[in-house]
């Protein structure tokens, strides 16, 4: 078979949540999170073996599974999954053939990050070719797919989304790309209820962009469970993002626009596991209702209030120091409110508490970002704090082994690929 050899790779950015982490959980509670400028990049190739090789460079993983063998699995699935009018659930049969798959091929494996990691590319990679025909699927080539991070993983700056949706978005256009380069009487055929752009397959619109923040949101849910979809979100959308989350669906605000807001990010260090701080703030609202609900109006009321807060500052002159200093003073009442709202969750930790202490005895305000219990926290600089005071705090944080990252840009691009091909490659 002739067809185009493909080199896709697609990119997508860690975040930090500025407020309203855990009370976004809730339903029409709001929360704020910003794209940072380090990236999760997920490169595909198409290989003329009948494999699929995967390689996790932040994990030190390699893994070929035979192509053959997942193809068989999907067909299979499919073949039992029609109902009475012949259609089938994509997502059960993608959901079960990863299930299948997974004991085939990681049952062996110990680490519960690798594991995880096989389960999403799985989810995904079966997700996407459970769309192709029945009967079109031994017409896929095998692919390397090789993911390598800027981004610490585990630790709140979203190294999870960033794969998620850099992993998705270049699963999406390998089947846009199958769709729309086999040649001839080869044309390859998805099946007839699938709503996927096969045209134009090696740009993005913003359908597509929709499209990939949805299937990252469901590889969100393998690693969290029951995710808000915030992460997946601004790892998408880049900017700035609002979210509101309600049974009907998420209520989402985007802004393109870099933040004119300097950090430090400081790593604690200490890992954590999110889906357990978020089964441990449910625990705490079922012992106390009422209690629990007039926390998450505060945090609620604080978030909006940084928002605004974010709105003015871009509007102020930079050089009307008196003006800039009035609102960042706000924005640290804000961050003192917030972290001791979040503290009363029960999700702050030693480590933190240390690090923020640290951040106050030189003059700056810092709260901890994403699930706590560890992870990461971030202080904000106002633009007329002085350099040098700034560097005594930073040694401080590094002299008690903190690792702390400056100079990060917040609301640059979200997801972004890149797409090399060469014709007629013999596959
Ligand atoms: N670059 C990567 N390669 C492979 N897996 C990754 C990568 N980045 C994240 N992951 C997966 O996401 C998990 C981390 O998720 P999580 O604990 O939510 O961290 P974060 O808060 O950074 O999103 C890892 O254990 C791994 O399964
Ligand atoms: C606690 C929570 O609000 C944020 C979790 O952030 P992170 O994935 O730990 O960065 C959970 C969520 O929004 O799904």
């Amino acid at each position: 078979m002739f067809v185009s050899q493909l080199d896709i790779t697609c990119s997508a950015p860690g975040k930090i949540i500025l407020s309203g982490e855990h009370s976004v959980v809730y339903p029409g509670k709001p929360a704020i999170a910003a794209s940072i400028s380090k990236r999760c990049h997920c490169r595909l190739t198409t290989n003329p073996d009948e494999t699929v090789t995967i390689g996790l460079a932040s994990l030190n993983f390699t893994r070929s599974l035979s192509l053959n063998e997942i193809v068989k699995v999907i067909k299979s699935r499919k073949g039992q999954a029609l109902d009475a009018a012949g259609k089938c659930d994509l997502e059960e049969i993608s959901r079960e053939s990863t299930t299948a798959l997974l004991e085939l091929y990681a049952s062996d494996i110990d680490s519960s990050g690798i594991k995880n990691a096989l389960h999403i590319i799985m989810f995904l990679l079966t997700s996407m070719l459970s769309r192709i025909e029945k009967d079109h699927l031994s017409k896929c080539p095998g692919v390397v797919l090789t993911v390598n991070s800027d981004l610490v993983l585990g630790a709140g700056s979203g190294s999870s989304a960033a794969f998620a949706v850099s992993v998705a978005g270049s699963i999406y256009t390998f089947l846009r790309w199958l769709s729309s380069s086999m040649q001839g009487d080869h044309t390859l055929a998805l099946d007839t209820d699938v709503n996927i752009n096969r045209n134009s397959w090696d740009t993005i619109t913003s359908e597509d962009l929709n499209f990939i923040n949805s299937l990252a949101f469901l590889a969100e849910k393998i690693t969290h469970g029951t995710p808000s979809g915030l992460d997946n979100t601004i790892c998408t959308y880049g900017g700035v993002v609002k979210l509101k989350r309600y049974e009907a669906g998420n209520e989402i605000e985007k802004t393109r626009a870099m933040l004119p807001l300097e950090v430090l990010l400081i790593d604690t260090g200490v890992s954590r596991s999110t889906s357990n701080l978020v089964a441990k703030v449910a625990a705490l609202k079922s012992r106390h209702e009422l209690i629990f609900d007039q926390l998450l109006t505060a945090l609620g009321s604080v978030t909006e209030s940084f928002l605004d807060i974010l709105k003015s500052l871009a509007k102020i002159d930079p050089s009307d120091d008196k003006k800039m200093e009035c609102e960042f003073q706000k924005l640290e009442d804000l961050i003192d409110m917030n972290q001791g709202l979040l503290t009363s969750l029960g999700v702050s930790h030693p480590s933190l508490n240390q690090i923020i202490d640290i951040c106050k005895d030189h003059g700056l305000h810092a709260k901890l970002t994403g699930a706590g219990g560890g992870g990461y926290a971030f202080a904000v600089i106002p633009p007329t704090f002085g350099r040098h005071s700034m560097d005594k705090c930073i040694e401080e944080l590094e002299r008690a082994k903190f690792k702390v990252y400056r100079d990060l840009k917040l609301g640059g691009p979200g997801f972004e690929m890149k797409v090399e091909k060469n014709e007629n490659v013999q596959m």
